[in-house]
């Protein structure tokens, strides 16, 4: 029996692929084998040894301990796309709300209080105050063209806007799914001088951290209208206040308010709604739930952040040992020694590596003992060792 600890709410859809009888789920167990998260912090967390992996229903990873997974052998798995058109969304309203005043207006509105037929000259009288720019024939800069940037792009430029992005690191299939009307950018000062609105959609990473600062704002047009729908601290905030009060940045539209943001100057603050709808929680929960399911089931690994995807086909029957060690060399003849002493032939297998991380699966014939176990376990470099039985 499988012990899956969800952290946040996950939609129903998804946990109800992990079978009972053979999963159980809660959102307190003491030896977990597997965590499905959305947005809980989990840097404080201390994580037992039973745990195996954590699936994020989500993109970011930035709630989670990332070196500290991969140095305890812990698997860490994230649903890129599977949210993507719910931010999408949000980004075009919040690139509308940013332009038309409708948040102050209907806020306005509902102030009124004056006798019903009075209310229509009220509106027409003080409408003047909430009017605001077309986004059609205005430059979009969009920094990030994965899943959700690229998506972006393609409906803005739908939308009559001129699309210029940015994105170093770009993935040939990300390249492929990119509108050839996306202008690239030849560096990022290119597109912030050149865009009315930005909308930001990359990671947040060290190298990302507070990079969009002072320097950053002075190379903008004026009043530009930004959208982050990213994570709030791309953003140096004490500088993007100023720059927010100067007016040189017009409009913020964020997903990540803070205490300082929510009052400040042209923000409008969203609670955290990018990813909320029915259809992106149930696609989240489903994918990180098929993905853990098949990596405590089988040690095959795709989609992880932190280990290299490695797969091999399961078959009914099979004795497989799935290996975590760290990526240095005599790992694997170390391992072929033990099991060739104990008379345990390889089938088949397969060893990967991603930064120092390396993993191998290992389809063997013969008796495992727990003997054996231990000696693998007790190998210097080797960080995890279990035997799946298919
Ligand atoms: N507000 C919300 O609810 C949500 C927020 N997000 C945030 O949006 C981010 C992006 O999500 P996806 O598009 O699904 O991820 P993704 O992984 O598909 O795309 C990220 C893109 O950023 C690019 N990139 C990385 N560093 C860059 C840099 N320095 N400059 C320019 N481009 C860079 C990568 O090459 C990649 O193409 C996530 O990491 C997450 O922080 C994601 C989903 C929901
Ligand atoms: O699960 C959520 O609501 C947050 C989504 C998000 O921020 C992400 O996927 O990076």
């Amino acid at each position: 029996m499988y012990k899956i600890q969800t952290l946040n709410k996950i939609a129903e859809k998804g946990l109800d692929l992990l079978p009972h009888g053979q999963y159980e789920i809660a959102s307190e167990f003491n030896e977990p084998d597997g965590i499905i998260v959305r947005s809980f912090k989990m840097h404080e967390m201390p994580f037992p040894i039973s745990l195996k992996a954590i699936a994020r229903a989500g993109a970011g990873v930035n709630n989670i301990p990332l070196e500290r997974c991969s140095e305890k052998g812990i698997v860490v798995f994230n649903t890129p796309g599977a949210n993507a058109n719910a931010v999408k969304e949000l980004v075009l309203c919040s690139m509308l709300l940013a332009s038309r005043d409708v948040v102050g207006g209907v806020a306005w509105t509902k102030s009124l209080e004056a006798p019903a037929d009075q209310i229509p000259a009220l509106v027409e009288q003080g409408k003047a105050n909430f009017a605001g720019c077309e986004i059609k024939g205005k430059t979009l800069g969009v920094v990030g063209l994965g899943a959700i940037g690229a998506l972006v792009a393609k409906d803005a430029l739908a939308l009559g806007m001129n699309v210029i992005g940015y994105d170093p690191y770009l993935s040939v299939d990300g390249a492929w799914e990119l509108s050839n009307d996306v202008q690239k950018a030849s560096g990022l000062e290119t597109l912030l001088k050149s865009a009315d609105y930005l909308t930001i959609h990359v990671p947040l990473l060290p190298s990302t951290k507070e990079m969009y600062n002072a320097e950053k704002f002075a190379m903008m047009k004026p009043g530009i209208k930004i959208m982050n729908f990213a994570r709030g601290e791309l953003f140096k905030e004490d500088d993007l206040l100023d720059a927010l009060e100067s007016g040189q940045i017009g409009a913020y539209v964020t997903d990540f308010p803070t205490t300082k943001l929510i009052h400040a100057k042209g923000v409008i603050p969203v609670p955290h709604l990018g990813a909320s709808t029915e259809e992106s929680e149930e696609n989240c929960a489903i994918w990180a739930s098929r993905q853990l399911k098949n990596f405590l089931e089988s040690g095959n690994i795709e989609n992880s952040v932190n280990f290299p995807t490695c797969k091999l086909p399961m078959r009914k029957g099979i004795k497989r040992l799935s290996i975590v060690n760290k990526n240095i060399p005599n790992i694997i003849g170390t391992v072929t020694s033990l099991l060739a002493k104990e008379g345990i032939n390889i089938d088949e297998m397969i060893n990967q590596s991603k930064g120092d991380v390396a993993y191998m699966l290992l389809d063997v014939q013969g008796e495992i003992s727990p003997s054996l176990i231990q000696a693998l376990e007790k190998t210097e470099g080797i960080r995890r060792v279990r035997l799946i039985l298919g």
